[in-house]
């Protein structure tokens, strides 16, 4: 399919007020996919037995919601080459008001006090920052932040009765290929200046610590076995740098290692890391409660989780001389891969409302704390404020 009937496709989509997503995943190797739901009725997902793609909120007593693959035409298109203006440092400008910086300053105070006085070990803020839009196609918005961030999970997800989102997020919350998963432990974040050989501070090692630690002892008790880490290393997310360890196991149990994995085993993995300490704290439920009572917004699907949910994965056999006799051949497999929705916005009435926090911990300085969701912000506002 061509670039123009594949976007052609979801801009009618769009204007029917009809649910899609359209994404591109690190891992796909250049394959921009989409799913086009044929009616407008908003679907759910309690248990993640069905195949689709998921959108979850941060707080966990909201609804998941589910474009189910079954009630969806599926779009490929397939992008010549990635861009490489991830390479162009373009830092977007710096557009703050002073109240917002008060306001995300006295949080910080507040939560330093309760991780000094040993109530949490961490605790992820965050604020909203609301910019009017000049480009109100959000189409054209998710082709620059593909265009921008190629090595990010870059998506535009849209039902009418829940609004519009988009964003460019460097965070694996899941990976099951079979009976094999993978996830990551992501936080501790500067600017990146043209190297990717840094420094990293205690606190950013601390903090980065913490969510590995919490995601291994999670596995201890879930359906995981013969779990590999890698060290911390620096990674790369557009104008930013964090600290990342790369984690991987077997699922204990499986129905199928062709067809995926039993749902009940994927429900206890989400379960058991959704929210990481990259988006919510430690202890969990002591964190939780703190931002749900402080931060005195809504974060909605911000720091939730969204991708695809047992889906139909078809592989095409490569063509060589080799294999001329097995070209008919497609293996036909199950994966789940999500990720965790950082980096994001919602579009509504000519506005993008930003999402952007940080990890707090007793040794955190609010001021750099502010800083910080500023150059966060920086990710979205490259393609908003051209
Ligand atoms: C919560 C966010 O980032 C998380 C992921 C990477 C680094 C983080 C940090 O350094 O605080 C955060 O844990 C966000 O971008 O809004």
């Amino acid at each position: 399919m061509t670039q123009e009937i594949f976007f052609s496709r979801l801009k009618q989509q769009y204007s029917q007020h009809l649910p899609f997503v359209v994404y591109n995943s690190p891992d796909s190797h250049g394959t921009i996919k989409a799913l086009l739901q044929e009616r407008s009725e908003l679907f759910t997902t309690e248990d993640f037995t069905e195949s689709g793609f998921v959108f979850a909120p941060f707080d966990d007593h909201n609804e998941v919601i589910l474009i189910p693959e079954n009630a969806s035409e599926k779009l490929f298109f397939e992008q010549v080459e990635f861009s490489d203006s991830e390479e162009n440092i373009i830092l977007a400008p710096e557009k703050t008001s002073e109240e917002d910086k008060q306001k995300h300053i006295n949080l910080v105070n507040k939560a330093v006090k309760a991780l000094q006085a040993g109530e949490m070990d961490k605790v992820v803020l965050s604020r909203q920052e609301e910019l009017t839009l000049t480009e109100e196609d959000p189409l054209m918005l998710f082709l620059d932040l593909l265009k921008n961030y190629p090595t990010a999970f870059v998506y535009c997800w849209y039902h009418p009765n829940v609004g519009l989102w988009l964003g460019a997020t460097p965070e694996t919350l899941l990976k099951i290929e079979g009976n094999r998963f993978k996830t990551m432990a992501l936080a501790g974040t500067q600017k990146y200046e043209g190297t990717t050989d840094v420094e990293w501070g205690e606190k950013e090692k601390q903090e980065q610590q913490f969510v590995t630690d919490s995601i291994l002892e999670n596995f201890k008790i879930s359906s995981a076995e013969n779990i590999q880490f890698t060290a911390p290393f620096t990674t790369r997310a557009g104008n930013l740098l964090h600290l990342r360890t790369d984690i991987s196991g077997n699922l204990i149990s499986h129905t199928d290692t062709q067809l995926g994995v039993s749902s009940e085993i994927v429900k206890n993995i989400i379960t058991a890391l959704h929210p990481t300490p990259a988006v919510c704290g430690l202890p969990k439920q002591k964190a939780k409660q703190f931002i749900l009572q402080e931060e005195n917004y809504d974060r909605e699907f911000y720091t939730g989780f969204l991708g695809e949910l047992n889906l139909q994965q078809v592989t095409q056999r490569t063509r060589s001389r080799r294999n001329v006799e097995n070209l008919a051949y497609r293996a036909v497999k199950k994966e789940t891969s999500l990720f965790v929705n950082l980096r994001c916005m919602k579009i509504e009435g000519g506005k993008a409302i930003l999402f952007i926090g940080g990890g707090i911990t007793k040794d955190s300085v609010p001021e750099d704390e502010w800083q910080e969701t500023v150059n966060k912000a920086g990710t979205m506002k490259k393609v908003i404020l051209k």
